[in-house]
């Protein structure tokens, strides 16, 4: 190893480092500007930072993937948001959880997140105004749809103004090394059903599996206990020093959980964008083809079609539609106005940028 050839080349990474620092103080006066011109209005605007982070992935060259730039771009325009005003955000807790990190993962880390004990609790900081937007689980791709986020979407003044997709991998965690010993797995109950086969292949039957109200306090009350083990991710791990005894033990390996943001906020259309519905049908026989047919008829594709006991009526249902587009667009708003005569009830949930990173 050349000394000299190190020298050139940290000189060089010196002088871009400088030049990057001042590039990117520049580009914070002026998102400063931005927010003196929106004169203490809405500064979040999700549909201009996915077309922020969609032009940088496309004008990628490398060496560095597409995700990293995005990512590190993901907090720029964070660490330029706070100079306009600091959010918080609301998330199921405790500190540690999926939740956590997906809204870490979309506002980035300069935005304040405030553990909430409960989904209802974080929906009600952000209508309380204590909170400025809550990220919630919806789906997870082993597990099915969240039903209190659902519910809660119904009757909220809020509105989905983004989705976050994130990977979930979970992990056996511990105090002490090795698997010997262990009476107890304490997980959510979702993540110990996400690695139900991982957890009858490797653990002894008596093993008890015990579901707690999270997986960071599932960490938690592992690192109590020697004898008690906990599935949960890296942030839970890291918070409460636990080891790693088993990696990525999640059955499925494309385990996703999609997460909403919602806020009082409606967003503009960003050019690739999502509309979420919850309808309900009349009840009587053919009801439920006649409220998807305004869709079809206006060229307006469903991405997602959920069904949920409805709280008002017994085997009365609503349905949870995500159709792909913004609910300004001229087909959009033909198929709502139709829905609108057929449907016993809709509301428009949000329309969001599809998720970027
Ligand atoms: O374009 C804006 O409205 C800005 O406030 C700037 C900026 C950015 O840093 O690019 C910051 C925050 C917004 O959510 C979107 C983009």
């Amino acid at each position: 190893m050349s000394d000299d050839l190190l020298k050139v080349h940290r000189d060089a990474i010196d002088a871009i480092d400088a030049q990057v620092l001042q590039l990117l103080n520049q580009r914070a006066k002026h998102a400063h500007t931005i927010g003196e011109i929106k004169g203490g209005g809405i500064v979040y605007r999700p549909e201009r930072e996915a077309q922020v982070l969609t032009r940088i992935k496309e004008l990628n060259e490398g060496p560095l993937p597409d995700e990293t730039v995005a990512r590190l771009f993901r907090e720029i325009m964070s660490a330029c948001l706070a100079l306009e005003r600091p959010l918080t955000i609301a998330f199921l807790g405790p500190e540690g959880t999926f939740s956590q990190a997906a809204a870490i993962k979309h506002f980035g880390h300069a935005a304040s997140t405030l553990a909430c004990a409960s989904i209802d609790e974080a929906f009600r900081a952000v209508e309380a105004r204590s909170a400025d937007y809550v990220v919630a689980p919806v789906e997870n791709s082993t597990e099915g749809a969240v039903g209190r986020t659902l519910d809660l979407m119904v009757t909220s003044p809020l509105k989905i103004c983004g989705e976050v997709v994130l990977r979930i991998h979970h992990h056996l965690l511990r105090s002490v090394e090795g698997l010997a010993g262990i009476k107890r797995v304490y997980s959510h109950a979702q993540s110990l059903a996400q690695c139900h086969e991982w957890l009858n292949k490797n653990l002894p039957a008596d093993v008890e599996r015990v579901s707690v109200a999270s997986n960071a306090e599932a960490a938690r009350l592992a690192s109590l206990d020697a004898e008690c083990a906990a599935i949960a991710g890296d942030a839970a791990a890291e918070k409460f020093g636990l080891l790693k005894l088993a990696q990525n033990i999640e059955d499925e390996p494309n385990n996703t959980t999609r997460f909403l943001v919602l806020g009082y906020q409606e967003t503009v259309p960003s050019g690739k964008d999502k509309t979420s519905l919850v309808i309900s049908a009349p009840n009587r026989p053919g009801a439920l083809a006649e409220l998807v047919e305004p869709l079809a008829r206006n060229g307006v594709s469903m991405s997602k079609f959920e069904s949920r006991p409805s709280r008002t009526g017994l085997w009365e249902y609503v349905f949870f539609v995500d159709v792909e587009g913004h609910a300004h667009e001229a087909r959009l708003q033909a198929a709502l106005a139709e829905l609108r005569n057929t449907a016993a009830f809709v509301k428009v949930l949000g329309a969001y940028p599809l998720a970027v990173i």
